[in-house]
């Protein structure tokens, strides 16, 4: 164990927000801890995209109770994802281990959220620093959101020590991702869109494309996606849907992303509001007919990041359900988390 973790050793945060009175029970969606109505109007009121949410609610409250009792560690803390993914685990009074990684070396680095110390690692003490956290706190779960340098360093090391994880950061190089899952047979959730409104229109595409293979033969393609100046990729939903329309029968590849990131263009040609220039995702999809008689248009926009937090929070507990039955399978994807009913 390293000396790091002797001098800090992890408390598990419990913090709930919106308490609830009521005892939990598979009938009540509060399960002691928060009113889940609150936070499903407050996540209404941050997503800019249209979605009938409410086919898979019931007035606003889960269909199933959730086993809350895992802990959660949350990769990528010193940035945005990270912050938001440990206050959705908070809101609903998940376990937060309060460590986190970094990149760079720092003694003594803590980044705080909502109140709460985060103690963050550098890469010289993140393997004794994880290996010992998986041995401290059975059953835990991590939610990566780092950066495309980072993917697949990091989901080898989560591999190796046997921790399962969800990893919703993306680029890197995929074909390996998924091959260092599948040959440490470990349990993770992957996916480059946590939001469940997307990940339904995903699950669309999906279908279409298995069903409808070539319906779209010769259409001509047009993809732009607009994202903060921070953002270092192409739009890793973007790279989803092309794959499908691959299928579909368009010619496209991910080099014909048109990628956004000025702020002017993004208020002035995309529409993107001023208070949402560092945290948005619009995504605009344009398909016309060889023959230019039909097009196609679909676009999803986003504003805000708490969307794809409260997905990774399903995915996290989805996956701590699959660790805790033993589940044959093990590599899943948000539509696998969607489908099962697992998304809030
Ligand atoms: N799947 C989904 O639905 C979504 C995916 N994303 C993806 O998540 C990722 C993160 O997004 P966002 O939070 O906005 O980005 P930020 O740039 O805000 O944060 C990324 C953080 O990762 C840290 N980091 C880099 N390398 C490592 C490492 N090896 N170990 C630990 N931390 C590291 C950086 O900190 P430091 O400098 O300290 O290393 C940085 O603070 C992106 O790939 C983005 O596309 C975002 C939203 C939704
Ligand atoms: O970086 C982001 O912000 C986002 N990244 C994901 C992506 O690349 O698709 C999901 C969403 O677009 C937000």
């Amino acid at each position: 164990m390293s000396s790091l973790m002797l001098q800090n050793p992890t408390v598990l945060l419990h913090r709930g927000t919106n308490r609830c009175s009521s005892p939990p029970s598979d009938q009540n969606p509060c399960a002691g801890g928060d009113c889940r109505t609150i936070r499903f109007h407050h996540r209404m009121r941050n997503l800019s995209i249209r979605s009938e949410l409410a086919a898979d609610t019931n007035n606003g409250m889960p269909k199933q109770s959730q086993n809350l009792s895992f802990p959660l560690l949350v990769n990528g803390c010193t940035g945005n994802m990270g912050k938001e993914v440990v206050k959705a685990a908070m809101n609903i009074g998940l376990r937060v281990v309060p460590v986190s990684f970094s990149s760079r070396e720092g003694p003594d680095r803590v980044v705080q959220v909502d109140g709460v110390d985060i103690k963050i690692h550098g890469p010289s003490e993140r393997d004794d620093v994880l290996a010992s956290l998986v041995q401290q706190h059975q059953g835990l779960v991590v939610v990566d959101f780092t950066l495309p340098t980072a993917v697949n360093e990091n989901a080898e090391l989560y591999c190796k020590v046997g921790v399962p994880f969800v990893m919703g950061t993306t680029g890197g190089d995929r074909e390996r991702l998924f091959r260092t899952v599948h040959e440490a047979d470990a349990y993770a959730v992957i996916s480059p869109q946590m939001g469940k409104p997307l990940v339904a229109l995903l699950a669309g595409f999906e279908y279409m494309a298995r069903e409808f293979p070539g319906c779209l033969q010769g259409f001509i393609p047009q993809v732009m996606e607009s994202h903060q100046t921070s953002k270092k990729d192409a739009s890793g939903t973007a790279k989803a849907f092309i794959k499908y329309l691959q299928l579909l029968g368009v010619k496209i590849d991910e080099e014909q992303i048109n990628q956004v990131r000025d702020p002017m263009m993004q208020m002035e040609a995309v529409g993107v509001p001023k208070e949402y220039l560092s945290a948005h995702a619009f995504h605009m999809y344009n398909l016309t007919s060889p023959d230019q008689t039909v097009s196609l248009e679909i676009q999803h926009n986003v504003c805000g990041r708490s969307m794809y937090a409260e997905g990774s929070i399903d995915a996290a507990i989805f996956l701590a359900k699959k660790v805790q039955s033993k589940a044959d399978k093990k590599l899943y994807n948000m539509i696998d988390v969607l489908r099962e009913g697992n998304m809030r």
